[in-house]
């Protein structure tokens, strides 16, 4: 038996081609562009490359997207200010503050002060809340994309043990609260986990988001299982892998997502559509 790949950019594709058709509706009834800004604070190399991401998919889509790029040295009052600012702005639908953020600035900052009808990363506790409780919510982006490929994979959800490795507020945790609510069951693993093998090899999903370069490997995992990696580990001699050993899993799984191609592609273009749909959701 053959595993099967689960394309993010072949699914990804198919998505942006809905919102297209999303955004044209959107200009025609309010003749301007859903609204988007990245707030970055220099610092974090790597998370240029994710804003440069999704810049490129905002204008292929149609919507209005700028860099707000806030220098190492900014302090929270400063932050808070320009968040403050954003909030105000009718232009401005959607905002996502890129993470990780310096040391000196707390992530509770951007929490307490982005307005809660333009936190489209799902980041506010608000947010958080209203997700726990199953109520519609933005949802931490990443969370969204591992649900979308589930959902259009026709991977089945209910009554099936869905083993989460990893809890993290935005992938773990939040992914948890979104498969319950789909009727799967659901163990979460992390770094005090006992045993970690005996329970993986009980999934019948296996979603990894550790950090972790190839640290799920193919006795891990039991034949014929979904597995969707999370991870984006960089690699010295340039480009990334994830949590998973591809090479070995690909052998025993059912269906697999690769990295790069699966998860990350996808992450970007649920955060457009959540923009996408704050932006509705400020003129109702
Ligand atoms: N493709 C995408 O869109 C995105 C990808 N990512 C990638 O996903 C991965 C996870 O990210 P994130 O959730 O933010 O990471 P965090 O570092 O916040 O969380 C990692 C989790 O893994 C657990 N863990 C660490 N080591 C082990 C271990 N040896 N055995 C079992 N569990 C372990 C930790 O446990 P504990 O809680 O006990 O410390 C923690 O819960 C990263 O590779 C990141 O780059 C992240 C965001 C977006
Ligand atoms: N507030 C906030 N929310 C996030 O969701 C968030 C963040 N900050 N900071 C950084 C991490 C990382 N992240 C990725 C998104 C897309 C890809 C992605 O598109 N990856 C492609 C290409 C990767 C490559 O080739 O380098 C792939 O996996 O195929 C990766 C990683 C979101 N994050």
């Amino acid at each position: 038996m053959s595993v099967q790949l689960l394309d993010g950019r072949v699914l990804g594709a198919e998505m942006k081609a809905e919102l297209k058709e999303d955004v044209a509706r959107y200009i025609q009834r309010y003749e301007r562009a859903p609204g988007l800004v990245i707030v970055r604070v220099e610092g974090d190399a790597a998370s240029n490359v994710y804003s440069k991401a999704i810049l490129r998919i905002s204008k292929e889509l149609g919507v209005q997207a700028r860099l707000e790029l806030l220098p190492e040295q900014t302090t929270a009052d400063e932050l808070r200010t320009t968040l403050q600012g954003l909030n105000g702005d009718k232009d401005v639908h959607g905002v996502i503050v890129q993470m990780p953020l310096p040391a000196h600035l707390p992530q509770q900052i951007v929490a307490d002060t982005l307005a809660s009808a333009k936190d489209i990363d799902g980041i506010n506790p608000l947010s958080a809340g209203r997700l726990f409780m199953g109520l519609p919510s933005f949802l931490p982006s990443t969370a969204a994309s591992v649900m979308e490929i589930l959902e259009r994979s026709q991977t089945p959800l209910a009554g099936k043990h869905v083993v989460v490795l990893g809890r993290s507020n935005v992938v773990g945790k939040p992914l948890a609260m979104l498969l319950l609510q789909k009727n799967a069951t659901v163990t979460i693993c992390h770094s005090r986990t006992v045993n970690l093998p005996s329970l993986t090899r009980q999934a019948d999903i296996l979603v990894v988001a550790v950090g972790r370069a190839k640290m799920v490997t193919a006795e891990m995992v039991r034949p014929g299982a979904t597995v969707i990696d999370v991870g984006t580990n960089a690699v010295p001699e340039g480009g990334i892998v994830g949590d998973v050993d591809f090479a070995s899993v690909q052998e025993v799984a059912g269906a697999l997502t690769p990295v790069p191609g699966g998860v990350g592609p996808l992450t970007n273009i649920l955060l457009l559509r959540q923009c996408i749909q704050a932006a509705w959701q400020q003129h109702e």
